[in-house]
């Protein structure tokens, strides 16, 4: 996943009061907070009390040193011969991520995409609450997907006040999207997640992020293709022992 940035101000997250808190956050240590916090809750639901930064780090699929330099922005340095107290360290990432509060999310699209989003569990799991679905096509306006029906997208603007929107979660074709954005940034969404390929144009006070799994499959080929070219070298150097884990979304 990448992120879109806007305004004057590069690097500065705007309309997030946990990131304006650590103003000195880098943007790569945000992306592997969410890595760390699920690790959290696996090992919490384990029964661990108590993690080191190596068990952790394994957990999360990074390197021990960076997990520990991650942290230490957050001012957690863990105990000696003991680590990290599980439960303490998801409070803290939850509140540097913001997520000691609820967002609503809505959904426009509901195509094949928008029908596996709105019915997804992880997003509830993790603390967001998709209350609302639109879609521009009459035929599926009333429609109820998992619960909830889907609304005319000329009603965002009221619904968004109405269920205090937080975060617009774009599923349309790439040529509708900017409209789609325009009608967030104009009901007054200030975080947009993009699944659709296309770059928007929004406001410097908004947020973009942009999910494209076939950028994620042009990178693995790169990999691939650049194995391949290793093995190929004289004496037969290989990658394979190098093995190099990065999330979709970082
Ligand atoms: N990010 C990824 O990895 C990924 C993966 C698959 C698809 N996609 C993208 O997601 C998008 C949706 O794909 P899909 O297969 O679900 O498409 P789809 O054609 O099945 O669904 C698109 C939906 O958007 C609705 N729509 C069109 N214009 C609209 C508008 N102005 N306002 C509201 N709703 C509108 C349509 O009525 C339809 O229900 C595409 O842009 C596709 O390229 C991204």
């Amino acid at each position: 996943m990448s992120q879109q940035r806007h305004g004057s101000t590069p690097g500065h997250v705007r309309g997030d009061d946990a990131v304006q808190a650590f103003p000195d956050l880098p943007e790569a240590t945000i992306a592997r907070l969410p890595e760390y916090l699920r690790a959290l809750h696996n090992l919490g639901e384990a029964g661990a009390d108590t993690v080191s930064s190596e068990g952790l780090a394994a957990a999360a699929g990074v390197n021990s040193a960076k997990l520990r330099k991650d942290l230490s922005h957050l001012g957690s340095y863990g105990t000696r011969g003991v680590g990290y107290d599980v439960t303490l360290l998801i409070e803290q990432i939850e509140y540097v991520l913001g997520l000691d509060q609820r967002r609503a999310v809505c959904l426009v699209g509901l195509g094949n995409l928008g029908h596996a989003l709105a019915g997804y569990d992880g997003f509830a799991s993790r603390g967001f609450k998709i209350v609302a679905l639109f879609d521009a096509d009459e035929s599926k306006v009333g429609e109820h997907i998992h619960g909830l029906a889907v609304r005319h997208i000329a009603d965002l603007g009221r619904v968004a006040v109405e269920e205090k929107i937080a975060i617009g979660v774009i599923a349309t074709p790439p040529g509708a999207a900017q409209a789609v954005a325009d009608v967030l940034v104009d009901a007054g969404v200030t975080s947009i997640l993009n699944f659709a390929p296309c770059v928007l144009s929004v406001p410097s006070n908004v947020d973009v992020r942009k999910v494209d799994l076939a950028i994620e499959l042009q990178i693995l080929s790169f990999h691939e293709h650049r194995k391949a070219s290793l093995t190929a070298l004289p004496g037969g150097r290989s990658a394979a022992t190098a093995g190099n884990q990065e999330a979709v979304g970082s």
